[in-house]
């Protein structure tokens, strides 16, 4: 009945468009009214597509181009929404009929009666003073942003009814987004395990489903726990849905700060009392924190002496169209991995980044560490792979679990100070939407973290949702003056079999997870 809802929808455009390579700059303000993210595609001079961002849906995104050039609009799945050619008026996108309907999440019918009754007695008996006692006592508001939606992240409150024969009932706050009455109440009666309750979630908030492969949604406590099963959701007054199947800390706002537990009883480091570290927002989108005095003692040290000796011309994953390509100019520093096994330093770090991205410590890589030379640096990247520029490289797409495990979070470590330069740019960051030039190593838009001995800045490659964040681009900018040592450790959204090395690593690394599990190792 969902199709019924809206007017006549224009057909979808197929014909290729008539292109020019004008030169007056146009800039588009473009708004997905869809209910599907959208991808946007720069149709090039030969008629080839090359992608440069994402809208989600409901949202707004900026092109910057000239007029006469021509963008495409597809959904995930690659379907064609829309295509136009740039001239000075603005861009709506022509949504086809066929995209509404068959996005509806399914809810199977013994739930689709229990919601379909119950919702509007539900709503009427959680009004007023009871429902607003719940809320203060659930207090949703301290994850939830009034800058910025993070999309894929929706915080639930208990609404527990006064008496036994009342209806116990849900609150949803959806994307992070902070608003003082919930986006949807649901009724919990007919609810009997996690999955069921993410199908309910996702029809109230009239989320696309979303298709496979994809990890399974996780839900979580408000201090980072997973949570296994629905009766420990109900024991609490607050948890939270990320569609993704992950924690990401949200930003909330610049200057946020989260303190977030980093020792216990089995740290090598305990005796170096480094109880807590601070992440401070820096970024709404992309989502970056910095992190001070992260890195301890003589870890830094330790770190650039081990790689020194076997460090070698950095490399990057070259997608399908620059297979057999020289680097060229992109990433002109000289690196290293470093292996965790048998080393108890890196099990330290290792431990100690697991504590603050609550994400197993089997989705991390091996440890990359990098030397910039002057004027070594690293041109405008993602550090995620888009699975559509590997088609062509088997290996890589089953890594990537065609499209289901990507990275998710960079911890970038810095391991000494820099005389001049040698910042990571974000040029995406503070509202400036339109995508950096691929080849870009202006530093000067955005934000630039300066590196300082120690300390980490953290990023997230997607979104809560699981779907890749564009705005993540960045630039490891040019060293001016000295020495720019650097580490990367990527977590990945699953378990991550690359590089990880020795056996003792990989049960460390289990190990580790499990005390993740039990909430033991922090
Ligand atoms: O060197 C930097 O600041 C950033 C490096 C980076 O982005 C990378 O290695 O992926
Ligand atoms: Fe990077």
């Amino acid at each position: 009945e969902r199709v019924n809802q809206h007017p006549e929808l224009p057909h979808c455009p197929v014909e290729t468009p008539m292109v020019s390579q004008g030169s007056t700059p146009v800039s588009w303000s473009v708004h997905n009214p869809l209910r599907l993210p959208v991808y946007v595609y720069w149709v090039s001079f030969s008629g080839k597509e090359d992608k440069m961002d994402s809208v989600r849906n409901g949202d707004n995104t900026t092109i910057d181009t000239y007029e006469g050039h021509a963008w495409r609009f597809r959904t995930t799945d690659g379907t064609l929404v829309a295509q136009a050619v740039a001239s000075a008026q603005a861009l709506q996108l022509s949504p086809c009929r066929e995209l509404f309907g068959a996005h509806e999440p399914l809810l199977p019918l013994k739930l689709s009666h229990a919601v379909g009754a119950l919702a509007p007695l539900v709503r009427e008996y959680w009004r007023g003073e009871p429902l607003n006692r719940s809320l203060a006592a659930c207090d949703p508001w301290r994850f939830l942003s009034r800058e910025e939606k993070f999309t894929g992240l929706h915080v639930l409150c208990v609404l527990r009814a006064p008496h036994a024969a009342d209806l116990d009932a849900m609150a949803v706050f959806a994307d992070g987004w902070h608003e003082a009455r919930p986006s949807a109440l649901i009724p919990l009666g007919a609810v009997e395990q996690l999955s069921e309750l993410v199908l309910v979630v996702q029809h109230a908030l009239h989320l696309p489903t979303r298709g496979e492969p994809l990890q399974p949604p996780g839900f979580f406590s408000a201090d980072a726990l997973r949570l296994p099963h629905l009766r420990a959701l109900l024991e609490l007054p607050m948890s939270l849905l990320f569609e993704g199947g992950q924690w990401l800390w949200p930003p909330i706002s610049i200057g946020h700060v989260w303190t977030v537990a980093v020792n216990s009883a089995m740290a090598a480091d305990a005796e170096r009392g480094r109880a807590e570290v601070r992440l401070v927002t820096a970024s709404l989108r992309p989502a970056l924190f910095e992190v001070e005095d992260f890195v301890l003692g003589d870890e830094a040290e330790h770190m650039r002496r081990k790689a020194a000796p076997h460090l070698f011309a950095s490399g990057i994953a070259n997608t399908d169209k620059d297979r057999g390509k020289q680097l060229g100019d992109v990433r002109t520093s000289t690196m290293t991995f470093l292996k965790m096994d048998h080393d108890d330093r890196l099990k330290a770090l290792a431990r100690r980044v697991q504590c603050v991205t609550k994400v197993g410590a089997t989705h991390m890589e091996a440890v990359q560490v990098l030397r910039y030379e002057r004027m070594q640096h690293y041109q405008a990247h993602h550090d995620f792979f888009d699975p559509e520029f590997y088609q062509e490289q088997p290996g890589m797409l089953s890594q990537l679990r065609h499209g289901a495990n990507n990275r998710l979070a960079t911890v970038f470590m810095y391991l000494n100070n820099v005389s001049a330069g040698g910042e990571t740019a974000f040029p995406r960051a503070f509202g400036h939407r339109a995508p950096a030039a691929k080849d870009t190593l202006d530093c000067s838009v955005g934000k630039a973290v300066r590196p300082q001995q120690n300390k980490v800045v953290i990023f997230y490659s997607l979104m809560p949702n699981g779907d890749l964040d564009y705005t993540s681009q960045h630039i490891g900018c040019n060293v001016i003056d000295g020495t720019k040592w650097a580490a990367n450790f990527w977590i990945w959204s699953q378990d991550s079999p690359m590089n990880r090395g020795g056996p003792d690593a990989v049960r460390f690394q289990e190990e580790l997870e499990a005390q993740l599990m039990e909430n033991t190792s922090c």
